[in-house]
């Protein structure tokens, strides 16, 4: 049975969840485009670009920028060349300008002592979350981190989650993924796990509701009404 109640364990989205991350984002990717000629572009376009790893953000932008078609030969040879560059800016800079979203670090310490175990399931690169989790203070909170390179398939695919339940010997019902996208929703429901859908972050422009997550929560501390003694 789906019920609240029955939850003991929860993964969470990092960017867009619990990070603000897309202002490093923005200047690592114009940072990138401007060693390939490309002018800057906006906050607004990169948000709408995250989601989907680092790889689908640098096709993104490079598609946007040099009007080439996504699947094109002759952008995926540009992507090629230019991952190495996006990295490596990103990496130099990776929370300058993030921050943790309100309410974060006190709802996190209110789960970890009511008992629930907590993992983070992202489809950010294992080498960027490590170091941001730790620049944040919050990797302590975490058993488990399982990025978007850690397994064949990343969110939306429900891999990462059902490789969770394995390794944590859980029910799916008592694992609840909280994210931002619909791609957090799709790995909940395809591992037929519950969720809950977060408002503020990046899904595309989209309304979170569309992808009927378990609830929907304006502000990342409301997540505790369904876990935690009111
Ligand atoms: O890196 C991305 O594109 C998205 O990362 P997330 O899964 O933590 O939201
Ligand atoms: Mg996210």
């Amino acid at each position: 049975m789906m019920q609240w109640s029955n939850i003991s364990a929860i993964a969470f989205d990092l960017d867009g969840t619990l990070i603000d991350s897309v202002p490093d984002l923005v200047v690592a990717t114009n940072a990138t485009l401007a060693q390939s000629q490309y002018p800057p572009v906006t906050d607004a376009l990169v948000r709408s670009w995250v989601g989907n790893g680092a790889k689908m953000l640098m096709q993104r932008a490079l598609s946007y920028s040099s009007s080439m078609a996504e699947d094109s030969p002759e952008l995926q040879a540009m992507l090629e060349q230019t991952m190495p560059q996006f990295l490596r800016n990103y990496g130099e800079n990776l929370q300058k300008h993030s921050r943790l979203y309100p309410g974060v670090l006190a709802t996190l310490q209110q789960l970890t002592e009511a008992g629930f175990k907590l993992a983070i399931v992202t489809n950010k690169p294992y080498r960027f979350t490590v170091p941001l989790l730790t620049a944040f203070g919050i990797d302590g909170f975490f058993s488990e981190v399982l990025a978007g390179d850690s397994l064949a398939k990343m969110k939306p695919d429900p891999m990462p989650l059902q490789h969770l339940l394995k390794q944590w010997k859980l029910e799916a019902s008592h694992l609840l993924m909280v994210g931002d996208s619909k791609n957090d929703i799709f790995a909940a429901k395809g591992a037929n796990v519950m969720s809950i859908g977060l408002t503020y972050g990046y899904n595309y422009g989209e309304d979170i509701g569309l992808s009927h997550p378990d609830a929907v929560c304006e502000h990342f501390a409301d997540i505790g009404q369904y876990l935690l003694p009111q």
